[in-house]
């Protein structure tokens, strides 16, 4: 910190009155260039003193400018791998799986242990530990507590219905029906089916009906967003369920951990089956009586590695397929409960013209219905909006959104 210059002495100079009128006036001249001279010495430290006002507002504005930036900017996740001596830690970034050693604040130094998941900035400085929730959240783990799905919204598909009642929902309800009769209940359940015909809602029906918090992650997210923490995420996405018991696991896209082995071994490849092989492993030591369930869905069965379908892990497989006519009349009716129908519409006649399409093909069909209503300034939806909401569709994209149903499954 600079010091403030000091302020000149005021000049003070006693003129006697009794000198010469000449000495006097040459007394008071040189009074007058002292008084100057201060006073340009007083303007020079003022001006200095705005200078450095000047420079301290531009620095305040930086840092505001730092701070704002700070707050604003993303921070990246990553794992604690080790704590050293001197308030340093070795972090690992999420993602790119680079290991950087960085400083850590006192203020966090003792709250940092191995394995801890933190978000750091760019400089890989720690900001803050992350809680479970924020944890789940960062991993891409979607945990509903009570999802709102009910059976009574899943159409044409009651046989898998009943299937995944018995093979899910009576485990975690009747526990002691097993005990009885002395078997084990499925441990995994498989369901498999083109896209969008209600694998995910009726793993979130299950858990809705037996109270059990649902807990969903991808096979894709597994694998693609945090290379190299696979395995580590199954075995927290168990002890999430674990913690939250009674849990239903849904584990959408299982082929992009299970996919059959190829000849290629390349590092990816071993990731992967590292992380299908965490999966396993931590099904087989799992209490197949208990208060978790675990679901895994697939719309490419043809690619699934066979391991994972052996008893104690995926050992029941429940194929979900596109609806039939009579299905798609009771998804429309599902989907168009909440609308404000015409009566003249006719279900089954527009059942007999979705041939192909999936319950959320249907569901599609009946928000652009309404939006032909909306754009018509009405508020009822009629049987020709259905018609007209057809038509469009087909010529948008008659190409993929029909034929892809029921390609890949196969
Ligand atoms: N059988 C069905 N009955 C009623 N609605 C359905 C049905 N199938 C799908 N839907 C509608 O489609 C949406 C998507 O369905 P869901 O996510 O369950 O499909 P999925 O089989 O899990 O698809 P994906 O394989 O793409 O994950 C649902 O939210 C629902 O609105």
């Amino acid at each position: 910190m600079s010091r403030s210059p000091s302020i000149p002495d005021r000049p003070h100079r006693d003129i006697d009155s009794e000198l010469p009128d000449d000495e006097r006036l040459e007394a008071l001249r040189g009074h007058y260039e002292e008084l100057v001279d201060v006073n340009d010495k007083l303007a020079a430290q003022l001006d200095d003193a705005e200078d450095r006002r000047e420079r301290l507002r531009e620095k305040v504005d930086r840092v505001e400018r730092e701070n704002e930036t700070l707050k604003s900017s993303s921070l990246y996740i990553a794992t604690v791998e080790d704590v050293l001596d001197d308030e340093q830690v070795i972090v690992k970034q999420h993602g790119n799986n680079q290991e950087v050693l960085t400083d850590v604040s006192s203020r966090m130094v003792d709250r940092v242990e191995p394995g801890d998941r933190v978000a750091v900035n760019d400089s890989f400085a720690i900001q803050s530990l992350l809680n479970a929730e924020t944890d789940a959240r960062a991993q891409s783990m979607e945990i509903t507590e009570k999802p709102t799905v009910t059976y009574a919204d899943i159409g044409g598909i009651d046989e898998q219905v009943r299937e995944v009642r018995e093979a899910v929902e009576q485990p975690l309800a009747e526990p002691e029906l097993f005990d009885e009769v002395g078997i084990d209940p499925p441990s995994g359940v498989l369901l498999y089916g083109p896209p969008g015909t209600g694998k995910t809602m009726l793993a979130k029906a299950v858990a809705n009906e037996t109270d059990a918090t649902f807990i969903k992650m991808a096979g894709s997210e597994l694998v693609r967003k945090f290379i190299g923490e696979g395995s580590r995420l199954v075995r927290d996405l168990f002890e999430m369920a674990r913690e939250r018991e009674p849990a239903i696991i849904f584990i959408d896209e299982i082929d992009a951990i299970a996919t059959r082995r190829t000849e290629s071994k390349t590092s990816g490849d071993a990731e992967v089956q590292r992380t299908m092989m965490q999966l396993l492993s931590e099904m087989d030591g799992f209490e197949a009586r208990g208060e978790i369930r675990i679901i895994a869905a697939t719309n490419r069965f043809d690619m699934l590695d066979r391991a994972i379908l052996r008893p104690g892990r995926f050992d029941r497989l429940i194929e979900v397929p596109e609806p039939s006519e009579e299905g798609r009349e009771q998804i429309l009716a599902i989907h168009t409960r909440g609308m404000n129908v015409a009566d003249d519409i006719d279900f089954a006649d527009l059942a007999a013209d979705t041939g192909g399409y999936s319950g959320a093909d249907i569901e599609s069909l009946a928000t652009e219905a309404g939006m032909f209503a909306i754009r018509n300034d009405r508020d009822q939806v009629t049987h020709a909006d259905f018609a007209d909401a057809l038509e469009k569709i087909e010529k948008d994209d008659s190409s993929d959104v029909i034929s892809s149903a029921g390609y890949f499954y196969q």
